[in-house]
């Protein structure tokens, strides 16, 4: 984006209108005030000298000396005051923009985020929009005050003398030119800046996340020097941003202090011939170098500015994406929701599943009757942008209430990858993906919010965060109490492990669960997910991590799920889905696959389940994803797990 477009656009903020509004208005009365100050001032001395030096000797002087002290007080609180507003509304303006970037990274979702450098996003969102403060509390107030005190004094001196009005018009623009030039270069090092300032964040970030696993490759000393070079490169382009900056200001100086002794030669000369008085010589002495004083501070601030419009590209670019990103209708659109419940079709059949907490609530859901449809994909082609194939193609799926349905299949056929679409993570490429009888595409923030409220998520890589691990397992019910967090803890085989902890529950969890084993994270999160009272349990791999007591445990648990809880798994595990009924599908076609002799013919369609494609319902287990689906009933588990010490799911409702 042009330098133009981003001065634009963040023009366009609301808040930034407001500031322009108030700054202009302020800076006219700054002008006005400035001239009346050195007017006051010129026409002091020349009382003073009038008056053969006492200072208190003419009721003329004493008058006049009042008026400046109460115009310089005036000047210094209006000065005050816009600068207290600005820095006020910048504060603000910083804060509205972060918010509304973070709001569409996270309308973006966490496909999009991990796709970046995480440093990158948080360079940005951090440093780079704080660098935007000084480019809206300074520059742009004191753009209005470049524009409005040099027209104020140019008035005065016309009527002053014209003479040097029209030597002042001549040379005031010089400034702008010079300032404009330089300014330029300063634009394209600041940006060069602001780049390598990200890469190095990003840079940062990655080595010191993944510092074990260079060192165990030995690779610690070589990323080391990568990063001293990266270092170097950003210490570089400060260097040349700051270089630009002082020789901009040192062109502007020179410019202005010329452009003043043009002036100031020719008034001397004037007075010394008569043919000037003192007090117009004074005034056009003292108020001259007014004229050029905010255009020179102008250019000082521009350079300060500079960084944060860099980084407010980037912010603009990360806005655009959400807003092209496909379709979310606006919040709150009228139809959109039938208060706080959706209807649940399954064919001709309408059932009564209600969205647990719209606008993120904490309203307590309605559930839906056994049987009727939570979540149905038609057809569904998913391709991820950049990629050739796409991760899902001609998907089938129905999940009824009750269900307990195990996703399996290959490495990268696409597991995870439904999991993300009913979270509304990810949206189709082709197809339709029904949530509690809405369409996905159709969904906005707040149905999403609400639709999310229903659902326990265990993903595949689970985050766990600094805090106690009661905090980290109640993440997503924050109103739950101990007793509760317990049930779930005890649900995920984690109890022994917190008995054992040294505060137990209240132990502190360093970043991302430091301190726990890779298997008790999960089960933690696990715990954060039963934790939940969801309708809709899904679990990404829950087992993946555990020795084989701890995932019967875990598997027993969540056979006892009550009848109206459902659960959708990804599992590779052949404990996790021994017992259920496969109806398996296949990877995405390639033109060879279709043109194959070898491939199956087509099995009997699932109701409930189906495949990736039509043409892809046949299958021949292991090598096929399939959807193995449970028998719901808590009373006749489906899987040769003993019945382990767990807790009885039900307890957590
Ligand atoms: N954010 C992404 N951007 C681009 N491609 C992606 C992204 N996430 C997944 N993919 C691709 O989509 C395909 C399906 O990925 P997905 O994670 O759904 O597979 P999976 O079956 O869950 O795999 P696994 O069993 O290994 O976890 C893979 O080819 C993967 O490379």
């Amino acid at each position: 984006m042009s330098g133009n477009r981003t001065r634009a656009r963040v023009g366009r903020l609301p808040e930034v209108r407001r500031l322009l509004a108030v700054g202009w208005l302020a800076a006219t009365g700054l002008a006005v005030l400035t001239v009346a100050q050195l007017e006051l001032l010129a026409r002091l001395i020349v009382a003073v000298i009038d008056s053969g030096g006492t200072v208190l000797g003419g009721r003329g002087v004493a008058g006049l000396a009042m008026a400046l002290a109460g115009v310089t007080v005036a000047r210094a609180v209006l000065a005050g005051c816009r600068e207290a507003l600005a820095g006020r509304t910048a504060a603000r303006a910083t804060a509205a923009l972060r918010h509304r970037v973070l709001a569409a990274a996270q309308q973006l979702g966490p496909h999009w985020v991990s796709g970046r450098r995480t440093g990158e996003l948080v360079a940005l969102t951090d440093r780079g929009i704080d660098a935007l403060t000084p480019y809206l509390r300074d520059y742009l107030p004191q753009l209005a005050l470049a524009a409005a005190v040099p027209v104020a004094v140019l008035i005065r001196l016309c009527w002053a003398d014209p003479t040097s009005a029209l030597v002042v018009a001549a040379t005031l623009p010089l400034i702008p030119l010079f300032g404009a030039l330089a300014g330029r270069q300063a634009r394209f090092a600041t940006r060069r800046q602001w780049r390598r300032l990200s890469v190095l964040s990003g840079h940062f970030l990655d080595t010191v996340l993944g510092l074990p696993t260079l060192r165990a490759f030995g690779r610690a000393g070589a990323h080391a020097v990568r990063l001293r070079a990266v270092a170097d490169a950003h210490r570089r382009a400060t260097m040349t941003a700051l270089r630009v900056a002082f020789l901009t200001s040192l062109v502007l100086e020179l410019v202005a202090a010329l452009s003043l002794a043009l002036l100031a030669v020719p008034i001397g000369l004037r007075l010394l011939a008569g043919e000037l008085d003192l007090r117009t010589a004074l005034i056009v002495l003292l108020l001259a170098p007014e004229a050029y004083l905010p255009l020179r501070a102008l250019g000082a601030r521009f350079h300060a500015g500079a960084a944060g419009l860099a980084a407010a590209d980037d912010a603009f670019a990360v806005l655009d994406t959400a807003a092209t990103a496909p379709a979310v209708p606006a919040a709150g659109r009228a139809g959109a929701v039938d208060g706080d419940r959706v209807g649940v079709a399954d064919g001709g059949r309408v059932g009564a599943a209600s969205i647990g907490a719209v606008g993120g609530g904490a309203r307590r859901a309605r559930r839906a009757g056994p049987g009727s449809v939570l979540v149905r994909c038609e057809d569904v082609t998913v391709r991820y942008p950049g990629r050739d194939g796409p991760a899902l193609c001609g998907f089938e799926l129905t999940v009824a209430v009750g269900d307990r349905l195990v996703l399996t299949g290959p490495s990268g056929v696409g597991k995870s990858t439904v999991l993300a679409l009913v979270l509304g993570f990810v949206r189709p490429t082709r197809g339709r993906v029904l949530l509690g009888g809405r369409d996905l595409a159709a969904m906005d923030r707040t149905e999403l919010a609400g639709w999310r409220a229903r659902l326990g998520w265990l993903p595949q890589r689970p985050r766990l965060f600094a805090g106690t691990l009661a905090a980290n397992v109640a993440l997503g019910a924050p109103g739950a109490d101990e007793a509760r967090i317990r049930r779930a803890i005890r649900a995920a085989a984690l109890g022994e492990v917190v008995a054992g902890l040294p505060a137990g529950l209240h132990t502190m969890l360093g970043e991302n669960g430091y301190g726990l084993s890779a298997g008790q994270r999960q089960r933690v999160a696990l715990a954060r997910a039963l934790c939940r009272d969801a309708p809709l349990l899904l679990l990404d791999e829950p087992t993946a991590r555990l020795d084989t007591a701890t995932e019967a445990a875990v598997l027993a648990a969540a056979a006892r799920l009550p009848a109206d809880r459902t659960l959708l798994a990804v599992a590779h595990r052949p404990a996790a889905i021994a017992a259920a009924r496969p109806v398996p599908l296949l990877p995405p076609m390639t033109g060879a696959d279709r043109a194959s002799p070898l491939r199956p013919e087509p099995a009997a369609p699932d109701r409930a389940a189906s495949g990736q494609a039509a043409d892809a319902r046949a299958v021949s287990p292991p090598e096929a994803v399939g959807v193995d689906r449970a028998v719901p009933s808590p009373a006749a588990p489906h899987h040769p797990v003993a019945a382990a010490p767990g807790t009885d799911l039900a307890e957590l409702r």
